[in-house]
């Protein structure tokens, strides 16, 4: 029973060693990785490891020579000295070389074992970016960084460092029993019955390992989510003054892991100091039989004393082999859902499908009949049987109550989302057989969050070229001034080189951040339709006049949607489309509609200046 859950503990081992090499060598940088120095440096390694374990093995039968050379010539002092220098002059230079063949294993081991993480790390990044957007609704950016960073290094240690010394342990167990039978076949045979028992130990070991080390692997992902999510809305947590309840939240996360690593070391602790007992249970039967052997004559000092430095060996090895096993088992638990990222197909594919050409694009938008739920959130519809043509270009203003799903429609449009249902057509091509790339690259978005990354303001600007390298500091200051933002840039010390900190807070102002954030998204595409996503909504006067002068500027020529609740961005559109229960519930020109007393456009447009009454009211 024993020898066949070890079979397939084995099996597993092997399996999984084998599945996280290949691993790499599908995803990751397949060059670098199958490259002749990885190769050569691998069998290299394995070289040294056989050299320096034989090394490591002759040596308690050379010692045991030495000592029988001590004890048969001792009344010879003469002979003993210089049989004795020799053989002593000699071990010294095979142990000299045993010595930087193990150097020369550890350093090769690691050095390939820095490179399977990178490549590994690489992979699973690579294969988050593919992922569609509705994958990252679900999975959050705390869980995937911990992925990323903490599983591919517990991994990376499981099949590495711990495999080349899994394998020393291996080779020199194995090395180890075969000496002790050649130095002393019963004696052998009677220490060995202990490893049965222990084998049987590690399989139960290994797999309460294996589960807990996953589940202490998720219990951090969960605690680095909550840290990730507070740290980034640092601001929110400020103004709530909620600072010591998030540190209880994570420190409550972090006692669960901490719980779980105790559960862990009591079962290490158990098993190591089994493993202690049994090493000298091993010794003491050994000396004990020893000795009656050597009384009985059937031994030299030597001999037993060669069988002691083995068993001594054989002992480690199995420690060794113990701990190799459980970091094995360590890795089976992280790397469980490393693959799973890794093997995940993703559901839009990234960059295939029809291209247009680009001279032949018009950019005529329509919904047809389109109904979508979030596939986070399949109970709860926001569009049903919703259509809208927006002609090419025209500017469509989209209006409606908040959460009533404009941005939606902006998802569907950049095909972040598919529909449940229905169709969404660009010049009458359905947006699902067009290269999402391509798609995106005709397309020209502002967001209501600004989307800055943390470094220079040139070189968010140029974020957008398909070659930022390319992009001279003539285009930037080109692309900065058609968006009225040449003069505020121009106010910072570093002008264009000022560097911008996480979501852009080193700009001192927000209405600063949105107006740039607009050269960054209409730069350098050109694009031939733009979504605008209540775009000037945050803005004070003067900078909502600037910037809406910019995006006049920009809107012709193009197919435009507009998301927006105020008159003054609405004024510009052909046509207004009011969200409404789910679907287009008014669709005409903003004076028609506000014609319409009892129409919902009307309704919102009265709210709005009511709203805006009571505001300067409260003002004054
Ligand atoms: N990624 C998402 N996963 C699940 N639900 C979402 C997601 N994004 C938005 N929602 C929900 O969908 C509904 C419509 O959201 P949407 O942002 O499109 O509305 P909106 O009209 O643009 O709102 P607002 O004017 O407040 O920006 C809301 O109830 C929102 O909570």
């Amino acid at each position: 029973m024993f020898v066949h859950k070890m079979g397939s503990n084995v099996r597993k081992s092997l399996g999984f060693i084998l599945h996280t090499y290949l691993k790499c060598h599908i995803f990751a940088l397949v060059l670098i990785f199958l490259s002749f120095f990885f190769v050569l440096s691998t069998t290299a390694a394995i070289g040294f490891l056989t050299v320096s374990s034989a090394v490591t093995m002759s040596a308690p039968f050379f010692l045991g020579r030495v000592i029988d050379t001590i004890y048969t010539s001792a009344s010879d002092a003469e002979t003993m000295t210089a049989s004795l220098t020799s053989l002593c002059i000699m071990l010294a230079g095979v142990f000299l070389c045993g010595g930087a063949c193990n150097a020369a294993r550890v350093y090769l081991m690691q050095s390939s074992g820095q490179q399977i993480v990178r490549n590994l790390r690489a992979s699973i990044f690579s294969s988050i970016l593919r992922q569609e957007v509705a994958f990252f609704d679900k999975n959050r950016t705390g869980e995937l960084i911990n992925r990323l960073s903490a599983d591919t290094a517990v991994v990376g240690r499981s099949i590495t460092d711990n495999l080349s010394d899994g394998l020393r342990a291996v080779a020199q167990a194995a090395a180890g029993v075969s000496m002790m039978f050649y130095v002393s076949p019963s004696l052998a045979s009677f220490v060995l019955l202990i490893v049965p028992p222990m084998a049987g130990l590690a399989v139960i070991y290994g797999r309460y390992l294996r589960s807990i080390s996953k589940r202490t692997q998720d219990a951090l992902a969960q605690a680095t989510q909550l840290a990730e999510e507070r740290i980034s809305n640092m601001r929110t947590v400020r103004a709530f003054g909620k600072e010591l309840s998030e540190v209880d939240k994570y420190t409550q996360k972090t006692d669960h892991v901490l719980n779980l690593a105790k559960k862990e070391a009591v079962m290490r602790a158990g098993f190591f100091g089994v493993t202690g007992l049994s090493g000298n249970m091993m010794i003491l039967s050994v000396l004990y039989k020893g000795g009656l052997l050597m009384a009985s004559q059937h031994m030299t000092v030597g001999e037993l004393s060669s069988f002691l430095m083995y068993t001594f060996w054989v002992g480690i090895s199995i420690a060794g082999l113990s701990s190799f096993y459980s970091e094995l088992m360590k890795g089976f638990g992280a790397g469980a859902r490393l693959w799973e990222l890794l093997d995940r197909k993703p559901e839009f594919p990234l960059n295939e499908g029809k291209i247009l050409p680009a001279d032949q694009l018009k950019g005529q938008l329509e919904f047809c009949d389109v109904s979508f739920a979030y596939p986070t959130r399949k109970e709860a519809p926001i569009f049903q049987n919703l259509n809208l043509l927006v002609p090419a270009g025209s500017i469509m203003a989209v209006v409606g109550t908040s959460g009533s799903g404009k941005s939606s429609m902006v998802s569907l449009l950049l095909r972040l989302y598919d529909p449940d249902a229905g169709v969404i057509t660009i010049d009458g091509h359905d947006v699902r057989d067009l290269n999402p790339y391509w798609l995106r690259s005709q397309i020209g978005t502002v967001s209501q969050e600004p989307v800055l990354f943390s470094c220079s303001i040139r070189e968010n600007i140029a974020y957008g070229a398909t070659d930022p390298d390319a992009v001279t500091t003539e285009d930037i200051y080109r692309a900065a001034k058609v968006a009225n933002a040449y003069d505020f840039i121009q106010m910072f010390p570093k002008g264009f080189d000022t560097v911008v900190g996480e979501k852009g807070v080193l700009l001192s102002f927000f209405c600063e951040i949105v107006s740039f954030n607009h050269i960054c998204c209409f730069f350098p595409k050109n694009p031939k339709i733009l979504l605008l996503d209540e775009a000037t909504s945050a803005l004070d006067a003067e900078n909502e006049f600037l910037v809406q002068e910019a995006l006049e500027r920009l809107m012709e020529g193009r197919t435009v949607v507009i998301i927006a609740h105020r008159l003054s961005t609405i004024k510009n559109a052909d046509a207004v489309a009011v969200l409404d229960q789910r679907r287009i519930a008014e669709c005409g020109q903003p004076t028609e509609l506000l014609g319409n007393r009892q129409g919902l456009f009307r309704k919102l447009m009265e709210k709005q200046a009511f709203l805006q009454e009571e505001q300067q009211r409260a003002l004054i």
